[in-house]
């Protein structure tokens, strides 16, 4: 019991107390994961059994660690068989077992959203529907939120209310374009991702013996970041508490950032209607975070109307300001970042994996890969388009699907005449125009064709026979390889590694590479399994791989790298050095969320997330011009940095007119050179390191730098030419892409190698002619 000793007085009540209701409402980095953990140790040593505990986790690495931290604190053997994970993969496996009540087989495939994607626009098109009016991603949207409201099909087409507004958005066939999509899955013998929760709350609702079973099972549950909960999932968990109200949830409504996907605060607020007897645990103080940081992230958040009033105060050092660097462009953030990592790495002797670059959209990781990338500095990037969306590894995974479920709709179509075996389109169409009369798979069509054609010549039905009888063949195998031997089995077969291995372009190759990694991982999955007693096949690989969250992307090899995310994904993680990216109006917060005061609030509470994230020194950064969808634009410095109380700000710039709200119309035609020559105020700052660098230089003030070479002569404005390779003392050497304006204000757009793309004015500018 001696690991009581390591929570305060109020975690350790929370921890002890284990029958009941138990809600805590507390601030970022306040211990609610660490209580959820000393909960669940402490019930094991209370003798409770491993396997009548559910906790639900926001990510699979999070139940991991939390299993390993569990093992650590009490027995290594019990914490394995907690029933601890994602509402998602959690539920999944009940739906495995359950699958025949709901009218599905258990080698059900999990469809991710690029399948529901491509269902829908198939449907779509089969409908004759404009695809510009129905886009399958905006249809998409309506059906998960319809689901996540345990909105069926039927109930769907039935109400009123949603007709109205589907009609008014001109867009009526909704409801038929979600029936459809419904048949579709059920006779792929798929799920969705919100389905998976739906048919839980379907099960359960049907059922009573069943759900019955689950409650005696899961006599205490307890649920992680539950701010973000849907109703589908707030449901389940209410469900399953119905008797013994053993539940435990742990949350801050400030940290919120879900509602786009159904996420309902209210959860939390409803909370005490559900229990009345519940107990409230308020947990004040910030263990992760240094004061500034604590007390700047506080000041933001109290901006927020919508809120439940809580302390959140830190013990730890007062720690530095929170930075804020201005760049010119968005390279030069990247720039300045990287280097910034860099310099701080060497002079502090930290670890690559101390840092974080945290950004608000996927798209703009991109310039600071290639900056981390040009120092050297190694990184590991979640998000974006992951590894298993990649379209040879899609297609492979397919075959996968194949093998396990045959009926898969979305796989059959993908490898159907992948590798080319001369089967169409148009015969395509044919088997799916009959799996739809006939409300059975295409698969299902394809093995009766010898006794109904459907109009098919014979010459492709003997084709689509030798697709059948390879899919066969690996379906036997399923019964007697390993996972890893049938995998590398079925991409041999197929021809899709000779197929990659042929072609020797540097994306052929790449390619290849990516299906040998697949395997390796495979390799490693069976491996695995092995050691721990259990060999697992194929079918539980897809169902893992099915299940990754934007986080589970990680492995030993990775772990000392600088992090790369989305602030969605750093929900729940800690880094000690950490920079938020791109603060700029209508990116963060972004163009999408500033029309309403609500979705403003949620904006405000994703910084609320991504400051609190750091335990030691927080930069912000913002670029005073960016390309976006290609163009040019000059955003103004989002209203965020403006608010966190100046106390614990340090401008690393000079505050400028538009700063404070008013737009200076100005600034397209304002010149990067104007931009930097005007005196700053924090000349004497020290910025990065004691040795100047070329970060320094930019964020630092430059007045009159140039000047300081006397080797320095610049050539004449009037001979530079676009083309020409020239020399700026700070900016280095870089090509003249254009010349425009007349005398004395010649602009010249150059791309210098270290900094990007600049404009400057040549009068003030001072570029040497070098090639
Ligand atoms: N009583 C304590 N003593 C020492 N360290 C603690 C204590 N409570 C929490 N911590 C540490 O503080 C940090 C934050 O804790 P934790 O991640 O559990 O907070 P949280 O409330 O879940 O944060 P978030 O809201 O970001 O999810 C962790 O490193 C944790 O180990
Ligand atoms: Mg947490």
């Amino acid at each position: 019991m001696e690991y009581l000793n390591e929570l305060n007085p109020v975690q350790r009540e929370a921890v002890e107390n284990i029958n009941g209701a138990s809600l805590v409402i507390a601030g970022a980095g306040s211990g609610k994961t660490r209580v959820l953990t000393y909960r669940i140790a402490h019930l094991l040593n209370q003798k409770i059994p491993a396997y009548s505990i559910l906790a639900l986790t926001f990510t699979n690495k999070a139940a991991r660690e939390m299993k390993e931290r569990i093992g650590n604190l009490v027995d290594l053997q019990q914490s394995q068989s907690l029933w601890m994970g994602t509402f998602h993969s959690i539920f999944s496996k009940i739906l495995r077992y359950e699958a025949e009540h709901l009218g599905f087989d258990s080698n059900f495939t999990i469809y991710d959203t690029q399948d529901s994607r491509n269902l829908l626009r198939a449907i779509i098109r089969e409908m004759q529907l404009d695809d510009k009016v129905y886009k399958a991603n905006e249809v998409l949207n309506r059906i998960s939120s319809a689901k996540n409201n345990l909105v069926t099909a039927n109930a769907y087409a039935q109400n009123a209310n949603i007709q109205k507004i589907d009609s008014s958005n001109r867009r009526p066939l909704i409801f038929e374009i979600y029936k459809k999509y419904s048949q579709r899955c059920r006779q792929a013998n798929a799920m969705d991702f919100d389905d998976l929760l739906l048919q839980t709350n379907i099960l359960f609702k049907s059922k009573p013996d069943i759900l019955a079973k689950y409650q005696n099972k899961f006599k205490y549950i307890l649920v992680d970041e539950y701010q973000d909960t849907n109703y589908s999932q707030y449901l389940i968990v209410k469900k399953l508490a119905e008797n013994h109200k053993n539940v435990c949830v742990v949350g801050d409504d400030a940290q919120s950032i879900y509602s786009f996907r159904g996420a309902k605060i209210e959860n939390i607020l409803n909370f005490k209607n559900d229990y009345p007897n519940y107990k409230l645990y308020k947990l004040e103080q910030n263990y992760r975070s240094t004061q500034n940081i604590v007390n700047a992230a506080n000041s933001v958040i109290h901006k927020n109307r919508e809120q439940i009033k809580k302390v959140s105060f830190s013990e730890n050092e007062e720690g530095e300001k929170i930075r804020v660097v201005k760049a010119l462009t968005d390279h030069e953030e990247g720039y300045i970042v990287a280097n910034a990592i860099f310099e701080e790495r060497m002079r502090e002797h930290l670890q690559y994996q101390d840092f974080a670059i945290l950004y608000r959209t996927n798209a703009q990781s991109r310039i600071f890969e290639e900056s981390l990338r040009k120092l050297n500095l190694p990184y590991k990037i979640y998000g974006g388009l992951s590894f298993y969306q990649r379209k040879e590894i899609k297609d492979l995974l397919s075959y996968f699907r194949m093998t396990v479920n045959p009926n898969d709709e979305e796989a059959i179509k993908r490898v159907i005449n992948y590798p080319k075996r001369g089967i169409g389109d148009t015969t395509v169409s044919k088997l799916q125009d009959a799996a739809t009369q006939n409300e059975c798979s295409i698969w299902e069509v394809i093995c009766g064709l010898n006794q109904r054609p459907y109009g098919i010549n014979s010459g492709t039905i003997s084709k689509l026979m030798r697709f059948a009888t390879l899919i066969s063949d690996f379906q036997k195998r399923q019964e007697t390889d390993s996972a890893i031997d049938l995998a590398n089995y079925i991409a041999k077969t197929t021809g899709i590694v000779q197929e990659l291995y042929n072609d020797r372009s540097p994306e052929g190759v790449s390619r290849h590479e990516n299906i040998q990694e697949l395997l390796n991982g495979i390799q490693e999955f069976t491996q695995n399994s092995l050691e721990e007693g259990n060999e697992l096949q194929l079918a539980n690989y897809l169902e893992d791989v099915a299940l990754l969250t934007d986080q589970d992307k990680d492995n030993d090899e990775d772990r000392n790298k600088v992090t790369l995310m989305t602030i969605h994904s750093a929900k729940g993680l800690e880094f000690s050095h950490l920079h938020i990216v791109g603060l700029e109006e209508d990116l963060f917060p972004s163009q999408m969320a500033t029309s309403t005061q609500q979705e403003l609030e949620e904006e405000r509470r994703l910084f609320y997330v991504a400051i609190t994230r750091a335990e030691t020194k927080v930069t912000l950064s913002f670029a005073k011009s960016r390309y976006k969808w290609g163009n040019i634009s000059y955003p103004r410095p989002s209203r965020f940095i403006e608010e966190i109380d100046e106390k614990y700000v340090d401008l690393q710039y000079e505050r400028e007119p538009e700063f404070s709200g008013a737009r200076n119309e100005n600034l397209q035609s304002r010149t990067d050179s104007e931009i930097v020559n005007r005196p700053r105020k924090f000349e004497a700052k020290q910025s990065f390191s004691s040795k100047p660098k070329l970060s320094q230089a930019i964020t630092r003030n430059n007045t009159g730098s140039q000047d300081n070479d006397p080797n320095f002569i610049p050539s004449k404005p009037e001979q530079i030419q676009s083309g020409m390779i020239v020399e700026h003392q700070r900016f280095g050497k870089g090509k003249v892409l254009q010349i425009e304006g007349s005398k004395p204000n010649i602009k010249a757009t150059v791309f210098f190698q270290n900094v990007g793309q600049k404009q400057l004015l040549l009068k003030f500018a001072k570029l040497k002619i070098v090639g």
